[in-house]
């Protein structure tokens, strides 16, 4: 895979495989193209060249089974303002047919069922990642992409993250992740990607 913005080449002929039940996590230096990296992966930026595979079959966005195997939490900013967290896990389980884990499991799981009711902006930033990563584990998937997803956890969360990838891993998904964090990497990694630096 290869991606510039102008002259700058951020991903170069980048290529690599993830197996199920594996966790891949992307390394690399702040500004070394981890996340465009995965955005390119899922669909939300547009790689120069190449292309990503999931058993054999091209995945596109706009392709409704691509939506039924990929989950992806990139960033926390991508909420209705209007809908509050319930509403939105809720909403996010009927897109998928319910086929996902139930949304109060995942609400207490999460640590959001105090927050159920609250809208958004108003939550914390914590709140808001949790919601995140909440939003992927109500949906069906195959393939989990995670863009640093320990960040803005507290002690506990970071805990509980590691002990839920082991649990994706165990369930055959396929994670993808960039992370900062060498214990979450050290506990969780099968595939370290290096890149930049
Ligand atoms: N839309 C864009 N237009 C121009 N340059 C961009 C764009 N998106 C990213 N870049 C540049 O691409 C490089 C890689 O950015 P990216 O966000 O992928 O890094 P990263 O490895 O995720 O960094 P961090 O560890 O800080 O999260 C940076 O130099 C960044 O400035």
């Amino acid at each position: 895979m290869t991606r510039s913005f102008g002259e700058l080449v951020v991903l170069d002929g980048i290529s690599f495989s993830v197996a199920p039940g594996q966790v891949a996590v992307v390394l690399g230096p702040n500004g070394s193209g981890k996340t465009t990296l995965l955005r390119c992966v899922v669909g939300a930026d547009r790689a120069d060249g190449g292309e990503v595979l999931l058993e054999g079959r091209r995945l596109d966005e706009a392709d409704p089974w691509t939506r039924s195997v990929l989950a992806a939490a990139l960033d926390d900013i991508d909420f209705f303002p209007d809908l509050s967290v319930v509403e939105h896990l809720e909403l996010l389980a009927v897109a998928h047919g319910g086929t996902g884990e139930p949304v109060e499991e995942v609400l207490a799981e999460l640590g959001l069922a105090p927050a159920r009711d609250q809208l958004p902006p108003t939550l914390s930033s914590g709140q808001r990642r949790r919601l995140a990563l909440a939003s992927c584990f109500v949906r069906p998937r195959r393939l989990l992409v995670l863009d640093e997803p320990e960040q803005r956890l507290d002690v506990r969360g970071r805990a509980w993250l590691a002990d839920r990838l082991r649990r994706e891993k165990a369930a055959g998904t396929a994670v993808l992740m960039a992370s900062h964090d060498p214990e979450l990497i050290d506990a969780v990694a099968d595939v370290r990607i290096g890149i930049g630096g």
